[in-house]
């Protein structure tokens, strides 16, 4: 059994740790709140963040340093704005070589990097063995109840993704591995993109038929992205592309999903996450996605519809007319390498 740090105890930390929990390893999941980890401690509940009990051989923790301390693995678990502060600090407190697993999702504004290599840039390599990404279709709330859960690692060594395999995989938890790094950490920062886009399309009342557009013209514009930056084509219809997509845009658990509800009812982007208690990484993402289509000249009409939405102060019924009436065109056409 390994040894294994969780860092961030929000809904998906805590998740995780139930996971590796039931999976007998020896648990330990940090927050940078010490009223948590005491609550954690004393009554196995993380109330704020998940409605379940968390098994009694979790321990919680608030100095990382103790946290992490001779354990075989880490797993990097909190919001992608708050990655580089977690990771200095992990770079200040680590003494042996783990091996870094993460399940963000999302992309850093400004300087466009995913997340494995945010942690490459902020910690130095020789103090941890690889970054490894976990992701796909796997809402926190459901994963706690042990309800069948399928999701994908990657890393640039087959060796580390195996790992990260045997360490996540249950009856309840089935892990697939892949070579393809960049398309599974992609897939699961853009996929909130596109279901913000549902969440609004659901609050302006429309129906099935322009969600399932969404989630389809959404899926050729992600995919397009990807190709241009590297990733793997076919990663898109794996699970942390098409299988995220139908779990966060169609799922009332998602966040991204019921933010966008909100927009679509016609609240402002600060009246809707000032009511979210939890992080909507699609916001921040959609900035970047929009920074990177602009770079890479990659055609994103629906991340600029949204971006447009959030940043630009349009109403999202001019956005949707403006891509129902985008110019006629062959709908496999340039899938993969379109330019605008
Ligand atoms: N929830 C889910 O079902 C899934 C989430 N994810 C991804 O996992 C990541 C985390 O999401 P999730 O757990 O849902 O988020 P939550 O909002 O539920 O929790 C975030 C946690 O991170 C903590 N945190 C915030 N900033 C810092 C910081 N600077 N240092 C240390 N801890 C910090 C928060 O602490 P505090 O309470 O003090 O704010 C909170 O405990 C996101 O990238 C998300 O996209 C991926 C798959 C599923
Ligand atoms: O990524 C997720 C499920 O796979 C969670 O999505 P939300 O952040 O929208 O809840």
């Amino acid at each position: 059994m390994a040894k294994i740090a969780v860092l961030g105890a929000g809904s998906w930390g805590t998740a995780l740790s139930i996971v590796l929990a039931d999976n007998k390893h020896d648990v330990r999941l940090w927050t940078h709140n010490k009223d948590q980890a005491l609550e954690m401690n004393e009554t196995h509940k993380n109330e704020k963040y998940l409605d379940t009990i968390i098994p009694e051989s979790i321990i919680a923790y608030n100095d990382m340093k103790e946290a992490v301390s001779n354990v075989d693995a880490i797993v990097i678990v909190v919001p992608t704005k708050a990655i580089r502060e977690v990771c200095q600090k992990l770079t200040t407190v680590l003494m042996n070589k783990p091996v870094l697993i993460h399940a963000s999702k999302g992309i850093e504004p400004n300087t466009l990097k995913r997340v494995s290599e945010i942690i490459d840039e902020e910690m130095p390599q020789y103090i941890y063995e690889d970054v490894v990404v976990l992701s796909g279709p796997s809402h926190a709330e459901e994963v706690a109840q042990r309800q069948p859960t399928t999701v994908t690692v990657a890393s640039l060594t087959e060796e580390h993704a195996k790992y990260a395999q045997d360490l996540f995989f249950n009856e309840s938890f089935r892990v697939y591995t892949s070579d393809d790094l960049i398309g599974i950490e992609l897939g699961g920062a853009l996929k909130n993109i596109i279901a913000l886009g549902a969440g609004i399309s659901d609050g302006l009342g429309f129906g099935d038929n322009a969600k399932a557009a969404l989630i389809t013209r959404g899926l050729a514009e992600m995919t397009r992205l990807g190709v241009a930056l590297g990733a793997q084509p076919l990663s898109f219809l794996g699970l942390p592309g098409v299988g995220d997509l139908i779990v966060t845009c169609t799922s009332v658990h998602s966040r991204n999903w019921k933010a966008g509800h909100l927009l679509g009812k016609g609240y402002q982007l600060e009246e809707v996450l000032n009511q979210m208690e939890m992080v909507v990484e699609g916001v921040r993402t959609t900035k970047a996605a929009y920074q990177f289509a602009q770079e890479e000249n990659v055609d994103m009409p629906i991340t600029k519809g949204i971006y447009d939405i959030l940043f630009e102060g349009k109403h999202p019924k001019e956005i949707v007319q403006q891509l129902m009436n985008r110019t006629k065109k062959d709908e496999m056409a340039d899938i993969f390498t379109e330019r605008k």
